[in-house]
């Protein structure tokens, strides 16, 4: 049986007792689940949620990182708070952060390192837009993103990074890329990988998909060869629409 990687995002939803809530029935329901998991609460629910995973197979997240260790970057959260409350993975240059607070590779890339040096994981966020599919550009704009944010990161330090393709046009919409469609990507951004870290660190990159994943699709997407996990933003929101995706066979 293959191992998957299965994320949730919960984005900007949740108050930490309603997170604490959710966590707690997790810890609870993959207890045994075979996968490897993750969930990203918002930074104001860090701190109860690390208390509820801690000892259990649910790796904490978070959702961003600020580009410094500390200084005058009012609103942001450093590397060094999110270690002090046990996050172990961080999600980075996620759609909604390229694309609604404007962050280009530059600065993803900057985080990715950051993040990287302080012994998190790393999930990667790549994917393209509608018009940048429809234009045929979707193969170009994930080439761009996977290259430019893991530029300078080592092939010891990528064993920690996992990828996520997730194409815009599906995030939270309802439309999903068809399995096959989404294995021709994830097989591409393998190729890349390939290309800048060899062969063999290709096959051992993590590459989730994240749009509008499902327990009614999950099974179809992860079956394909080169779909290795989810990140899961609407169905990750309630244990009853996430666990089947977690404990998917
Ligand atoms: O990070 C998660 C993704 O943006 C997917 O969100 P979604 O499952 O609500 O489409």
């Amino acid at each position: 049986m293959r191992k998957y990687f299965i994320a949730g995002n919960w984005k900007m939803h949740k108050t930490a007792s309603e997170a604490v809530a959710l966590a707690t029935d997790l810890v609870k329901e993959l207890k045994a689940g075979p996968h490897k998991y993750m969930i990203a609460p918002s930074f104001t629910a860090l701190d109860a949620v690390s208390k509820v995973v801690k000892g259990s197979n649910i790796l904490l997240g978070a959702q961003n990182m600020s580009t410094d260790e500390q200084g005058a970057h009012t609103g942001e959260v450093s590397v060094l708070q999110l270690k002090d409350l046990g996050v172990q993975v961080v999600i980075l240059g996620h759609s909604e952060r390229r694309h609604t607070y404007k962050e280009d590779d530059s600065m993803i890339n900057r985080k990715v390192k950051l993040a990287l040096s302080h012994g998190l994981e790393v999930i990667l966020c790549v994917g393209e837009l509608l018009e940048e599919r429809e234009a045929g550009k979707a193969e170009k704009v994930c080439e761009e993103q996977t290259r430019l944010g893991l530029a300078g990161v080592s092939l010891e330090d990528l064993k920690k990074v996992t990828i996520a393709y997730e194409p815009v046009w599906a995030i939270g919409t309802g439309k999903t890329a068809t399995p096959e469609d989404a294995d021709a990507i994830h097989a591409f951004i393998r190729k890349i990988v390939a290309d800048m870290y060899g062969a063999a660190a290709a096959e051992a990159m993590i590459i989730q998909y994240g749009g509008s994943m499902k327990a009614d699709n999950a099974a179809a997407l992860l079956a394909k060869a080169n779909i290795d996990g989810g990140l899961i933003g609407g169905a990750a929101l309630k244990a009853d629409t996430f666990a089947p995706i977690a404990l998917c066979k």
